[in-house]
């Protein structure tokens, strides 16, 4: 169910991209992405956008093509495939501390999804620590705690399943994440047949990614490096657990099932085409994709 565009306010402005994309969504981030200046006042307020008629059409042509006939599937990784994202809130709570701050899902749902700088950037800024630690500095003292976390990182609930059931019925999937290949490589070392059951992995770190989530230029190379490619994104399903990370899918014309940390906020849920509580909530014959055998169930 698409969430009606009118409910779903944002700033719109245009995005200057090779990717022809005449609009692009994002909730009103104050710091991170190239984007007119918010106000302060309007940190938190979501601007009731003009959308144009096109847009609203463009949003609701995907949709409607959506259901019933994927052929591809995206996969983001951190927070919907693995369950890494605890980790990256656990180690920013430690450096908070040290300057007697706590950490917040608010600030977390602007930085989940998007590239480290860009994250490191929003987090010693609204932190109002930027004085004493630079996004830089934040980023070698979090990543010298997440080495050792990484390689433990679990699978998300469903992850599996989802996965074999996918790659065993022949349906083409991938990973557009905006982990880093250094990063990457730690946190699935204990998941490396799972994750070759992939057609490709589009990183962070990737030469065609010039901008991180909410651009959609993952999720963009990760639709033209299938065998068949470039894919109609009307006919490409991601699933997603970030803001970010929903509106750079929209943003690249592909639909979006959102499966949330349940500490989000739900105002941060009203963009993704379907909502769900898990993957092990999917339904793939609604999406046009094989039914789980029952004894997958
Ligand atoms: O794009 P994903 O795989 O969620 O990676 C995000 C990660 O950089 C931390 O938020
Ligand atoms: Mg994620």
């Amino acid at each position: 169910m698409l969430a009606s565009p009118t409910r779903f306010v944002t700033q719109r402005i245009p995005f200057q991209s090779s990717n022809k994309i005449p609009t692009i969504f994002l909730p009103p981030f104050p710091r991170g992405f190239p984007q007119r200046s918010v106000t302060k006042s309007s940190e938190n307020i979501r601007l009731v956008a003009a959308m144009s008629t096109t847009s609203v059409n463009a949003v609701n042509a995907v949709t409607d093509a959506g259901r019933g006939s994927i052929t591809h599937v995206i996969f983001d990784m951190d927070g919907l495939l693995l369950d890494t994202e605890k980790f990256y809130t656990e180690v920013q709570e430690k450096i908070l501390a040290r300057y007697n701050k706590t950490f917040d899902w608010s600030l977390k749902a602007k930085m989940m999804g998007r590239k480290a700088i860009e994250a490191a950037t929003l987090f010693v800024e609204e932190c109002g620590i930027s004085d004493s630690l630079s996004p830089e500095a934040f980023i070698v003292e979090r990543e010298s705690m997440l080495q050792d976390l990484f390689p433990t990182s679990d699978l998300m609930p469903g992850a599996s399943r989802l996965l074999r059931h996918l790659h065993g019925k022949g349906i083409p999937i991938c990973v557009a994440t905006g982990t880093h290949t250094r990063h990457f490589d730690l946190k699935t070392q204990r998941h490396r047949e799972l994750f070759s059951l992939m057609h490709h992995i589009v990183r962070g770190d990737d030469p065609e990614v010039k901008q991180g989530k909410p651009a959609p230029d993952g999720f963009l190379a990760a639709a033209r490096r299938f065998e068949d490619g470039p894919v109609d994104p009307r006919k490409a399903l991601v699933f997603e657990d970030a803001p970010s990370g929903v509106m750079a899918a929209k943003n690249a014309g592909m639909n979006v099932i959102m499966v949330p940390d349940p500490r989000l906020d739900k105002s941060y849920c009203t963009v993704a085409d379907q909502v769900l509580a898990s993957l092990l909530d999917f339904k793939p014959e609604e999406w046009g994709l094989p039914p789980f055998d029952d004894s997958q169930n």
